[in-house]
């Protein structure tokens, strides 16, 4: 049985010093875990996709944001006062039993949040209506993971490895890993950082793991060798997270103060509608979205409506393709105003990078 296997293996790992000496040793029971972990999520019959269904929710908007956190934490009283969709609350645990979503309208974008059922530790191995749950949050551009601030901390990690378990990575970019398979030539190591984290040997450990013999990994950055397996195995889900910790009305100034500095922590009263604003603010930010408004010719653009991409995500072309799938065959030249633009109006191609706010006149081709 799986589960029991990846247990002797992370007692194993437990039991190993980690050093330089068995640094690959490590790597190949990172590696094997990382293997099993799939081959259990994996619905019999498919092939990858992170196994599991989610809940049967249209993505509608902008952005999907979705609420993850122990029974009884607040989501739904959270999801309420948002976006004024009605979902149960009650002192009992487990009130929610489904996807409830609800949208929220905020400069100018529609954001979606899907209030979902508490998980419970062991929800990725099937426990509860975890693993529907966990699915549901990697279709979600953010996830704001809901704690009670009068639940010990270690809830925290629990819902964190629960996420991971499921091939979700939180607040952390892709690995800027190059991995190369090749014919032959062996495994090559080439690492422009001093003193990596990683060393041949290691990788060679991990490479073995999936029958990989001949290959050229290449990095520029220090990475370890979760990071190596992430990139092997491939389907990971990369998103931002916001931890939001409820119900502050029951703790002290001091207790909230500790609370304001860590990273991505973000204090709320749901019930008391304390610190909304600045929750969806964060939200905001942390979706790094960018308006882009459209003008006729002729015409004043329509700043109620505008065309909402990704920071990474949107030179013209992007917008173009937003707009109307075939329209970038017809694509001549763009106008922008703003702050992407040197002149006012710059002329620019495809490849032009937009910001926020800007302004952008398709020209076409007669
Ligand atoms: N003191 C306090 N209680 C709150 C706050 N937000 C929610 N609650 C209460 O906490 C309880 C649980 O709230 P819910 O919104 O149902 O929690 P949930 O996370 O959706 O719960 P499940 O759906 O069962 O997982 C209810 O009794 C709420 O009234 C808050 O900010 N402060
Ligand atoms: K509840
Ligand atoms: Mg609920």
């Amino acid at each position: 049985m799986s589960l029991q296997k990846i247990k002797e293996i992370e007692d194993e790992m437990a039991r190993t010093q980690k050093n330089k000496a068995t640094n690959a040793h490590l790597g190949m029971l990172k590696a094997k875990i990382a293997r099993l972990k799939r081959e259990l999520l994996e619905p019999a019959g498919k092939g990858g996709g992170g196994g599991g269904d989610g809940f049967d929710v249209n993505k509608v908007g902008d952005a999907r944001i979705g609420f993850v956190g122990f029974p009884s934490v607040g989501k739904s009283t959270l999801l309420t006062k948002l976006t004024g969709t009605f979902s149960e609350t009650a002192s009992y645990e487990f009130t929610t039993l489904t996807c409830v979503p609800g949208i929220v309208r905020y400069r100018g974008a529609r954001l979606q949040m899907l209030d979902l059922p508490g998980i419970i530790e062991g929800a990725k191995d099937g426990k509860g209506r975890g693993r529907q749950v966990i699915s549901t949050a990697r279709t979600c551009n953010l996830i704001l993971i809901v704690l009670d601030c009068l639940k010990p901390l270690t809830h925290k990690r629990l819902i964190e490895r629960e996420l991971e378990g499921f091939g979700i990575r939180l607040n952390k970019k892709p690995p800027n890993i190059t991995f190369k398979k090749k014919d032959k030539g062996g495994i090559s190591f080439t690492s422009t950082v001093k003193n990596p984290q990683l060393d041949l040997d290691a990788i060679k450990a991990v490479c073995a793991e999936y029958r990989v013999f001949n290959a050229d990994v290449f990095m520029t950055e220090d990475y370890d060798v979760d990071d190596l397996v992430d990139v092997i195995e491939g389907n990971r889900s990369y998103v931002p997270a916001i931890y939001v910790v409820n119900k502050i009305d029951q703790i002290t100034l001091e207790e909230l103060e500790v609370m304001d500095r860590l990273p991505h922590y973000c204090p709320v009263c749901a019930y008391l509608d304390w610190n909304m604003e600045g929750l969806i603010e964060m939200v905001w930010d942390y979706l790094a979205m960018v308006r882009v408004y459209t003008k006729p010719k002729g015409k004043l653009p329509d700043f109620n409506d505008p065309v909402v991409m990704h920071r990474e995500r949107c030179t013209v072309e992007d917008f173009c393709n937003k707009l109307h799938k075939a329209l970038i065959k017809q694509f001549k030249y763009a106008l922008v105003w703003g702050s992407s633009a040197k002149h006012r109006p710059q002329r620019v191609g495809k490849d032009h990078v937009l910001q926020d706010e800007d302004i952008v006149q398709i020209i076409k081709k007669i």
